[in-house]
């Protein structure tokens, strides 16, 4: 099968800082399931942005969806198919309720009103969360607001879904609800996170980032 993602030899550096990524290689085909690890600041949020274009490589090829991706409208359609959950829910979630979030993505792809609604419905009982439908989401816990955050990222039905330490900050109780959705999902799956029981739990491939490279491990 052809790869979703194949990173070449790529290379980043934040502006007027020492490098972050020297030389990274990774192929993702479909379905498999990438958990990366790696000491804190060692570039794995750099690495799951620069997937989707939120960064650009120093140098290095991205290729996704069969084509290489370089400027900004070749970017377009790798985030149409890849869903980035961030470590902080807080970069996600931007509207007054649970239900406006969700329904914010979905509505950006073209659904209507009644469209998105019945996205927003689907998304909160598969993952449970129908309770959260009328809540201010500044107000939600953070473990709720992270559990949000992906419903909204789900809500728009991606192909592949990049995870940034997922269940940081969940009580047990969330920790293993999290677990579930995520092992029942059949999305392509990056995974980056310290949690090592869920890496071994979700995980078919593993890679630890040290100093600018993936190794296996
Ligand atoms: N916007 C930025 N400007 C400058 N430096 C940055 C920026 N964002 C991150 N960095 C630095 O780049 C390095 C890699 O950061 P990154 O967040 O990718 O690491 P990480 O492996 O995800 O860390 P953690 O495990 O702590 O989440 C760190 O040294 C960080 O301080």
């Amino acid at each position: 099968m052809d790869p979703l993602f194949r990173l070449t030899d790529i290379h980043f550096a934040y502006p007027g800082r020492p490098p972050v990524l020297a030389g990274v290689g990774l192929t993702i085909r479909p379905g498999e399931r990438i958990a990366v690890h790696g000491a804190n600041g060692s570039g794995k949020s750099t690495l799951l942005q620069l997937m989707v274009g939120l960064l650009r490589p120093t140098a290095g090829t991205l290729v996704a969806f069969g084509a290489p991706r370089c400027v900004e409208r070749d970017f377009h359609v790798v985030r149409r198919r890849t869903g980035l959950v961030f470590q902080d829910a807080d970069d996600q979630l931007f509207c007054p309720t649970v239900t406006e979030d969700i329904a914010f993505g979905p509505r950006n792809l073209g659904q209507s009103p009644a469209q998105a609604r019945a996205t927003v419905e689907h998304t909160l009982a598969r993952l449970g969360l129908e309770h959260l439908r009328d809540r201010v989401t500044h107000r939600l816990s953070g473990g709720e607001r992270r559990l949000v955050a992906l419903a909204a990222v789900l809500a728009m039905a991606p192909e592949v879904l990049l995870l940034d330490e997922p269940t940081n900050a969940l009580d047990a109780p969330t920790r293993a609800r999290l677990l579930q959705i995520l092992t029942d999902l059949d999305q392509t799956l990056v995974l980056v996170s310290h949690d090592s029981p869920l890496r071994q739990a979700l995980a078919t491939r593993h890679y630890r980032l040290d100093q600018g490279r993936l190794e296996a491990g």
